[in-house]
């Protein structure tokens, strides 16, 4: 099965706790803080592969974490960095915030890297927080927790070689005749038209993927036009291959069908019809075809190159997909996208929201929830410091306008505090 779109879940790896502990060693009097930090959670990390040519495998595995830090320990010790998780997608994937629809990235390149989730901070031990106003803090900072997230994955880059050509011409046959797999794509929007897909494999590892464009004709002609998810993976196309009834089975003239399509093409898409274009006489063991080859080859070279084939007895396949296979590797893979995002904004956003729920005043917002889901809310100097950081934040003069009162209760996460002016 071929599948185009997919739905994941993403998460860092927390950060591991920061460490409380105080020095106690035999002779030493006052032992100082010694609590380690704790380790940075895993990335999520995508990485292009040009081997890989589905999203099938995000049907199956839908949630992908990566490792947690580990708690820093006494004595200094830091906790261990979390693993970071590298997922591999093919070339062509687009990757989008499933919230906001926000744009992370393209994955264009075979080994390209993009970090999809971040891994939390780990926690400072309470030795980083010792100074000439507190010789021994008793508190220590949590992990940051991983950022989490679900992603829209969406494979683009389809097919590498497009077929055209009237119905009838053979483009169904010869897909079926040189391509090892034939996926079928599944969940398309739209049901009037599936694209007949085929990965033509050469052997070592070289492959590319050829599409039918069909009902290119009719869809033309009738105005009908063909659905907008098709359209899209079609323009990836690299190369055209055009091909003919040469034998005439219809009682038409290939040396016109040829014209007709290519100007069809022009008013259907004016991009694709500039793309390079081969042209593929088929049904050469009809004996027909003979004199209608000769006349398409005055036509037509000098300015194509022609591949005569039968599709049916599969002679010239060969040769032809050789040629294919050599001109993809000299027409370029277009960028994907014109929005190259220089950098991933995780998460933008204003710094904080206030909200009335039960009577309560309820805090969101990713630095202060993460302020607070750093702090070990059982020890006091940790909850002053919280404080602290909220007043530099701005929150008080933000709750003051949102008309908090004294008493009032103020709800940031599992944090419930009294406001107090
Ligand atoms: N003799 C002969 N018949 C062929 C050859 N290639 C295709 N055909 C026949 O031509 C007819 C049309 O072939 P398809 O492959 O379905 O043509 P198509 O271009 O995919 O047509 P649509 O699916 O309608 O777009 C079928 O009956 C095929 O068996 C060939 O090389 N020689």
């Amino acid at each position: 099965m071929f599948y185009d779109r997919a739905r994941i879940y993403v998460k860092g790896g927390d950060g591991g706790n920061g460490c409380a502990a105080f020095r106690r060693e035999k002779y030493v009097a006052e032992g100082g803080p010694w609590g380690g930090d704790g380790g940075k959670g895993g990335d999520v990390i995508f990485m292009g592969d040009g081997g890989l040519r589905t999203l099938v495998d995000f049907r199956y595995q839908r949630h992908y974490k990566a490792g947690r830090g580990r708690h820093g320990r006494g004595k200094n010790m830091h906790g261990r960095t979390g693993e970071d998780l590298v997922v591999r997608v093919p070339l062509g994937t687009v990757i989008r915030a499933e919230d906001s629809g926000r744009l992370l990235g393209d994955i264009t390149r075979d080994g390209q890297r993009l970090v999809v989730a971040r891994g939390g901070r780990g926690g400072r031990g309470n030795a980083r927080f010792a100074g000439p106003h507190n010789k021994a803090p008793t508190m220590a900072e949590k992990g940051e927790p991983g950022e989490e997230l679900w992603l829209m994955l969406e494979l683009k880059l389809l097919a590498d070689v497009g077929l055209i050509g009237y119905p009838n011409a053979g483009k169904s046959t010869l897909i079926s005749r040189v391509s090892a797999a034939r996926p079928k794509i599944a969940d398309y929007p739209f049901t009037t038209l599936t694209p007949n897909l085929g990965v033509v494999s050469l052997g070592e590892g070289k492959s590319f993927v050829m599409a039918d464009i069909p009902g290119l004709i009719e869809g033309a002609h009738g105005g009908a036009g063909l659905g907008h998810d098709f359209l899209r993976h079609v323009e990836r196309t690299r190369l055209l291959v055009h091909v003919l009834d040469t034998a005439g089975t219809e009682g038409r003239d290939p040396l016109a069908d040829f014209q007709v399509i290519n100007r069809e093409l022009a008013l259907y898409n004016e991009a694709l019809a500039g793309r390079p274009q081969i042209v593929v006489p088929n049904k050469m063991d009809l004996p027909e075809s003979e004199d209608n080859l000769a006349r398409i080859k005055d036509a037509l070279a000098g300015k194509y190159e022609i591949f005569p084939i039968s599709a049916v007895t599969g002679a010239g396949t060969a040769e032809l997909i050789g040629r294919i296979y050599d001109l993809l590797q000299e027409i370029p893979a277009e960028p994907l996208h014109a929005e190259e995002p220089a950098e991933v904004v995780h998460h933008a956003g204003p710094r904080f929201e206030i909200y009335r729920e039960d009577g309560m005043l309820v805090v969101t917002g990713r630095e202060i929830e993460k302020h607070v889901a750093m702090t070990d809310l059982d020890n006091e100097e940790a909850v002053e410091r919280l404080q602290r950081i909220m007043h530099l934040m701005g929150l008080e003069q933000a709750l003051r306008d949102q008309g908090a009162r004294n008493g009032d209760l103020v709800r940031i996460r599992d944090f419930t505090f009294e406001f107090v002016d």
